[in-house]
């Protein structure tokens, strides 16, 4: 030890005795060459690590079959990128290399390794078991929808993601299910007007706009008590562009740094949104201090368990919010739109199923087309069974995706830390019997569904996926369905 202290104060003299007996530019330039000789040597190291590291996956994951059609620098990015030239999307690819390879492949995009899987038992790992393990993927398929969605409880983790979702469930699982069928009746009773005004004119009616517009109402009164009319000029005009352009940078991530009149027009509309929302928030805890009479809508809601825990208020909490709020629009309106659409797709090809929702509806409704109570929305069994083979057939989010965090086994294969797992819930919906083929009575006692072993059951339809991190707007969403007739 004496000998390390000498040789340390030797240094130090050395050194002193080398700066002063520089000139004050000599020192500068010295100074300078330091900070770039100790960046080289910081980036040197990382790249360094991150062969390793790509060395190290690429060997454990050798016995794992690779995807058809890579190559050794890109990896599987063109095929991907060129699925839509073949009329595909990049999770149909995805799909077709599960077909061929099993229900554990992999691709790699770049230097990033990803295992698809559509095993229910690793899913099952995947989603409960060991979810810690198994992280956001923040780095790839989230991340163009960070600027939007930020720490929002969709792309938020650990600590934050606990806590936020522990303050929201109440508000989303149990309080507004209730008061959502009448938001969604009243909307249904717009939209039916709207399309009798299409009646005998020959005009084509867009449903799938029109479902969204649906969605997005629901959604708007049931969080905001936003009144339709400023829905529709509000998110048309700032949130849906915002999205389209998020959703091109999943596949075209350099949108993201060209500054186009694309990219000045995503960050102008992100502000105006913000602004508008932040605006909405800061005047409704407002009108609570005042003692108002509270709006009994979503963010309501939250205000009062955030008053509750005796939260004190600031902007970073404004901000939050105003994540949150982005959120549920982006995850709970073109979800519920895709299902709606898809249902009502089938059940016109389907003349039987057709009948039985009517039934279910007239029971529910009444001749006079009232307002359904909860219990008998919750009692329309044969249309919850259409919603849900809607789900199954048309797996509308047919993939998810985390980053494997510490090394684990999946499926009887190790998989090291840093891995993609591409969580193939569309692969898992095409393994029930004659998967193309439109059935409800899967869903029915007795059906397809209840003849899967226990222990597997919830992990063959996942169209919410499973465990900790489920869909939180998923009762609404079954609920806003069947409610709205
Ligand atoms: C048919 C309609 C819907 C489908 C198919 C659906 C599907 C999903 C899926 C697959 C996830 C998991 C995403 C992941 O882990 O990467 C998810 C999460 C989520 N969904 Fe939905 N969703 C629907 C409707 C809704 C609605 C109406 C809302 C809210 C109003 C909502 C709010 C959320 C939230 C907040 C999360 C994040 C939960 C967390 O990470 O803790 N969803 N949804």
């Amino acid at each position: 030890m004496e000998a390390v202290r000498e040789a340390m104060q030797w240094l130090a003299v050395k050194l002193e005795g080398l700066l002063a007996a520089t000139e004050p530019q000599d020192q500068a330039r010295l100074a300078a060459l330091s900070v770039v000789a100790l960046a080289g040597a910081v980036l040197l190291t990382n790249a360094v690590l991150s062969v390793l590291r790509f060395a190290r996956r690429e060997l454990m994951l050798r016995p794992i079959a690779s995807a058809p059609g890579g190559n050794p620098l890109l990896g599987h990015a063109l095929v991907l990128l060129n699925a839509p030239k073949r009329g595909k999307g990049a999770w149909d690819v995805i799909e077709e290399w599960a077909a061929v390879k099993g229900n554990v492949c992999r691709f790699r995009i770049l230097g990033t390794h990803s295992v698809v899987i559509a095993d229910p038992g690793a899913l099952k790992r995947v989603f409960q078991t060991k979810f810690k393990s198994y992280s956001k993927d923040l780095r790839l398929s989230y991340h163009p929808f960070l600027p939007i969605l930020g720490t929002g409880l969709v792309t938020a983790d650990g600590d934050l993601w606990q806590k936020q979702r522990l303050l929201m469930a109440p508000a989303l699982r149990v309080d507004i299910l209730d008061d959502i069928i009448p938001i969604a009746k009243r909307a249904v009773d717009r939209l039916s007007e709207k399309l009798r005004g299409f009646k005998g004119t020959g005009r084509e009616v867009h449903l799938e706009e029109e479902f969204r517009l649906l969605t997005l109402q629901v959604i708007g009164e049931a969080i905001l008590s936003l009144p339709p009319e400023e829905c529709d000029r509000v998110f048309p005009q700032l949130y849906l562009p915002v999205m389209e352009e998020a959703n091109r940078r999943v596949l075209l991530p350099h949108r993201k740094y060209l500054p186009t009149p694309d990219w000045f027009r995503f960050r102008s509309n992100i502000t105006a949104l913000n602004a508008y929302l932040v605006g909405l928030i800061r005047e409704r805890w407002q009108a609570r201090l005042a003692g108002q009479r509270p709006a009994r809508d979503i963010l309501d809601r939250i205000l009062a368990a955030l008053e509750a825990s005796g939260t004190k208020w600031d902007a970073a909490i404004e901000t939050q919010l105003c994540y949150e709020i982005k959120t549920f629009l982006l995850a709970g309106h073109e979800t519920s739109a895709a299902m709606l659409m898809w249902s009502v797709f089938e059940l016109s090809q389907n003349e039987a199923a057709r009948r039985q929702v009517v039934e279910d509806a007239e029971r529910a409704f009444g001749k006079a087309n009232a307002t359904p109570s909860r219990r008998a929305a919750d009692e329309m069994a044969y249309t919850l069974s259409v919603l849900k083979e809607a789900l199954r057939k048309y797996s509308v989010v047919p993939v998810v995706t985390r980053e494997l965090l510490e090394d684990d086994t999946l499926a009887g294969y190790r998989i090291p830390a840093g891995t993609m797992i591409t969580c193939q819930l569309q692969g898992v919906h095409n393994q029930w019997r004659d998967p193309t083929v439109f059935r409800p009575e899967r869903f029915m006692p007795g059906g397809e569904y209840d003849e899967f072993d226990e222990s597997i059951r919830p992990y063959m339809f996942l169209p919410f996926i499973q465990g900790p991190r489920n869909c939180l707007g998923q009762h609404l969403a079954l609920l806003e369905v069947r409610g709205g007739g």
